[in-house]
């Protein structure tokens, strides 16, 4: 765990990034700061590896002060991912992801081959391994930065806006990449963005800031878009945060219909193996939106029953197969019935403030 315990950062032209923090950073959880340019994000990630040392206050890793720990040492037990990947432009890929395991003293061969397995990890294929970082496009790079930061399987990443330089599809995709790998790994993740959206995506919990590092508030997702502590977070969250909202809350309790039957003269064709294959209304055909209740969100339900001609959507099961359909007012229900709170299979946070940990992140 990492716990700042009164930790500022004042700089000599007297410039106060970080007033006074007092945070614990969970185990194997992701922890979003998320805030205002200039709220002091940077520094307060900073503080952890020691390329910012606090002026007042500490900075505590697994209960040791992190100033009392040699700075190469401390390192080494924490990747570390910034925005454009910072990868060394004269090396190959492979040789920059086999720097860090290199370093901890592995023979090459053991390094090289640690790397490779990293880069096929975040999802990059063998050939890249061989190129220059600038033979990359933005998101590849930002997975290679990924890669590395996890070469040394670090139990702490520190990562500092690691995607805002990519397109926004592309980022979506490393988002869905960072929680997959986490879903493995289970690292304990501080995560700096200025995006809201990100932040609620990502995050176990979110810590929203102002200026000078100053907690605004501290919440599971769910929470902060559903009960924001003040107007100023609220304004922040943004006008659809309840819309939003949707995306966190899974989709495992929406009320299903049989697949069979008529549906404003639409029926839902199968395929041999039982998977919705399409709308079908005399002549006309039509694509069979569907969603998984087990792993997708409300969100992702209400898409497909907004898109869907006959005003449903199709569940399917884990191997595809259709088990029922559910209309936008099932969806809707679906949301209405656990009343604004924590989503049902999720632990209720013990307090929505200064912690809420715990909310599950259905998509
Ligand atoms: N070396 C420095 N000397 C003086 N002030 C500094 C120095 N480094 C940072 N600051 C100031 O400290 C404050 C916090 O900076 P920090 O980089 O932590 O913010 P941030 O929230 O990460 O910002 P951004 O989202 O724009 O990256 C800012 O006002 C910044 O100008």
């Amino acid at each position: 765990m990492i716990r700042f315990e009164g930790a500022g950062k004042r700089h000599p032209d007297g410039t106060v990034a970080v007033e006074e923090l007092d945070l614990d950073v969970p185990e194997g959880r992701i922890t979003v700061l998320v805030g205002p340019s200039g709220c002091g994000k940077t520094t307060i990630l900073r503080m952890v590896n020691r390329m910012v040392e606090p002026t007042a206050g500490r900075v505590l890793l697994d209960g040791q002060d992190v100033a009392g720990l040699k700075a190469t040492t401390l390192r080494r037990g924490i990747g570390y991912v910034i925005q454009q990947a910072g990868l060394f432009p004269h090396r190959r890929v492979l040789d920059n992801v086999a720097t860090v395991p290199h370093l901890l003293g592995w023979d090459r061969k053991r390094a090289r081959a640690r790397a490779a397995e990293l880069l096929e990890l975040v999802g990059l294929a063998p050939e890249t391994a061989k190129r220059y970082p600038s033979q990359l496009s933005g998101g590849q790079q930002q997975r290679v930065g990924v890669a590395r930061a996890l070469a040394a399987d670090p139990p702490v990443l520190l990562m500092d806006e690691p995607f805002s330089a990519v397109d926004p599809l592309v980022r979506a995709g490393l988002q869905e990449e960072l929680l997959r790998l986490q879903s493995e790994l289970n690292k304990t993740v501080l995560f700096v963005t200025h995006d809201i959206e990100e932040a609620v995506r990502l995050g176990d919990r979110v810590v929203v800031l102002r200026e000078h590092g100053r907690i605004a508030q501290l919440a599971d997702p769910h929470t902060l878009l559903t009960a924001p502590a003040d107007e100023r977070v609220a304004a922040f969250l943004g006008r659809d945060r309840g819309l939003r909202g949707l995306g966190l809350r899974p989709a495992a309790d929406v009320a299903l219909l049989p697949a069979d039957g008529v549906h404003h003269g639409w029926r839902l064709e199968p395929d041999a193996d039982g998977r919705p294959a399409a709308w079908v209304r005399g002549p006309e055909r039509r694509d069979a939106p569907s969603f998984a209740p087990a792993v997708d969100s409300l969100r992702a339900a209400l898409d497909a029953a907004v898109l869907s001609p006959a005003g449903l959507a199709v569940a399917v099961g884990a191997d595809g197969r259709t088990t029922g359909l559910a209309s936008r007012a099932a969806v809707l229900a679906a949301l209405g019935a656990e009343g604004g709170g924590a989503p049902a299979d999720a632990p209720q946070p013990d307090a929505p403030q200064p912690d809420g940990a715990g909310a599950g992140r259905g998509r």
